[in-house]
């Protein structure tokens, strides 16, 4: 099962009416057995900003978990959305009209563990994909909307979007109206946009528009990052010193499911990898893999790893599992800027400009942030940005709680390691800025002795 099903949709969303203070494995065995839909989770999301308002907490009592998803492998289909499928405004939101396709079936299936969802090899995304590109019918209707809205396109406008998606599953993103993207509804990070909403990381995070709801699929509606670039280079950079939550060592302890995919991913990259017992069974655990993945890779010794690159000449590599040393990863980026110090020097200042806002971040101290990602783009007019983006493993600590997010890790302090992973980045950008420098200086110089050269061959 690929990963997507893992992700918590309106589909198969057990809430009840306590909400977002349950336990994980309670929704996770209610998956699927309640019809609720986007409504649901706006309704929740507008409790949070209520709580937040009147001072009550804000934060779950408990430690918050991945969420399980049951979705359908395609993601969904699609149809002509009809004018009246839409209901009417109220007061500048739309309330929407129950659907009759709010509840997937696949989403009924009773979910016991987290490593019970298998996913492979090939659900994951390798780079540039085409995303069907879908223009507004109503766009002034749309921009009107804050919340939650109907698919107010028409297929017959239908065109083609290239896009890249570096890291994650396939089928997680679809085209959303000009300039904007959906990604597939997590409850963890549909929370955290609301609270980034009044937070000093707003300026960081891709602009949220609310969630949306498509055939009875449920979508957070996001600006895309790259729409202001002109053929861009991009680069996911996975940050923290660990990738997976402190629940899922737990569970996995209580009940080890050893999985098959992600022996042979293991077995892809090296054949030694596996311990003669999960050669023998063929099967590796989560956070076995999660923890060997971070070991080989840069994640364990820098805070930080590279996921995949995609560059302007339309080249995309994810293979960077073994890029581990600091001299590899600088090589790596020195590349992908192009040996080009001014957008290093973007780069250099907007991480700078992100370590500060972090520094100051309400909700940075208050979140456990795993698996989040900064997204590197750049292209030839020299324009750099980075983005913290993903947001699905990113979990509340419980209320009065903090974290310092540059100190060890030691199971129970659900520390992450961000900021000294985001220390290492930027020394990392400070290596290739010093690197490009000398070796523009040094083209400088040769050119000018190249001149002098020839000037003096001419006066001669
Ligand atoms: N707002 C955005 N604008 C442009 N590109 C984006 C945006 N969000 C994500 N991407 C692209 O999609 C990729 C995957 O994004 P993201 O990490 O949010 O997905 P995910 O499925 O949650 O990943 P994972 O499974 O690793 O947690 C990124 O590497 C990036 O290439
Ligand atoms: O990069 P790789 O080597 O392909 O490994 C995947 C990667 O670590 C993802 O971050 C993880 O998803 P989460 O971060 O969402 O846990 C996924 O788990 P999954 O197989 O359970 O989806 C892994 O398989």
């Amino acid at each position: 099962m690929p990963k997507e099903c893992r992700r918590k949709s309106s589909k198969d969303f057990g809430l009840s009416g306590t909400g977002i203070n349950e336990g994980s494995r309670l929704e996770r065995r209610t998956a699927g057995k309640a019809s609720h839909t986007c409504d649901d989770h706006v309704e929740k999301a507008a409790q949070i900003a209520a709580s937040s308002a009147t001072g009550a907490p804000t934060v779950m009592d408990a430690p918050r978990v991945p969420q399980v998803t049951i979705t359908p492998e395609s993601g969904g289909s699609s149809r002509e959305m009809q004018q009246e499928d839409w209901d009417d405004a109220v007061d500048g939101a739309l309330r929407r009209k129950l659907s009759n396709s709010s509840v997937s079936s696949t989403g009924s299936s009773a979910v016991e563990s987290e490593d019970d969802l298998l996913s492979d090899n090939e659900s994951k995304s390798k780079g540039i994909i085409t995303l069907e590109h879908l223009d507004t019918v109503e766009s002034k209707a749309w921009w009107k909307l804050k919340t939650i809205v109907h698919w107010p396109f028409s297929v017959t406008q239908k065109r083609k979007l290239n896009w890249v998606q570096l890291a994650g599953h396939k089928g997680n993103f679809k085209a959303a109206d000009e300039g904007n993207i959906l990604k597939k509804f997590s409850e963890n990070e549909m929370l955290c946009f609301e609270k980034l909403r009044d937070d000093a990381l707003l300026p960081f995070v891709p602009g949220y528009h609310g969630t949306l709801e498509k055939d009875g699929e449920c979508f957070l509606h996001m600006t895309d990052l790259l729409v202001n670039f002109d053929l861009p280079n991009v680069m996911d950079c996975k940050m923290g010193v660990r990738t997976y939550l402190e629940e899922e060592l737990v569970r996995a302890r209580e009940r080890p499911k050893p999985r098959e995919d992600l022996y042979t991913k293991m077995m892809e990259v090296d054949s030694e990898g596996p311990t003669p017992q999960e050669h023998s069974q063929r099967g590796v655990t989560k956070p076995r893999y999660m923890q060997w993945r971070e070991t080989i890779s840069s994640t364990n010794t820098l805070g930080f790893r590279i996921e995949g690159i995609k560059k302007c000449d339309g080249t995309c590599r994810t293979d960077f599992k073994k890029t581990r040393s600091k001299e590899d990863v600088i090589q790596v980026f020195k590349d992908f800027v192009g040996g080009n110090g001014n957008i290093t020097k973007c780069y250099l200042s907007r991480l700078t400009e992100i370590q500060q806002a972090l520094k100051t971040s309400q909700f940075f101290r208050q979140h456990e942030v795993i698996g989040s990602s900064l997204l590197f783009i750049h292209d030839h007019t020299s324009k750099a940005q980075v983005w913290i983006i993903d947001f699905g493993k990113t979990t509340a600590l419980p209320e009065g709680q903090t974290l310092s997010h540059d100190i060890c890790w030691q199971e129970g302090n659900r520390e992450d390691g961000y900021l000294w992973g985001l220390e290492n980045l930027i020394h990392t950008l400070e290596s290739v800025s010093n690197e490009v420098t000398a070796e523009e200086t040094f083209r400088s110089v040769a050119t000018e002795t190249d001149c002098c050269q020839t000037i003096e061959a001419d006066g001669q």
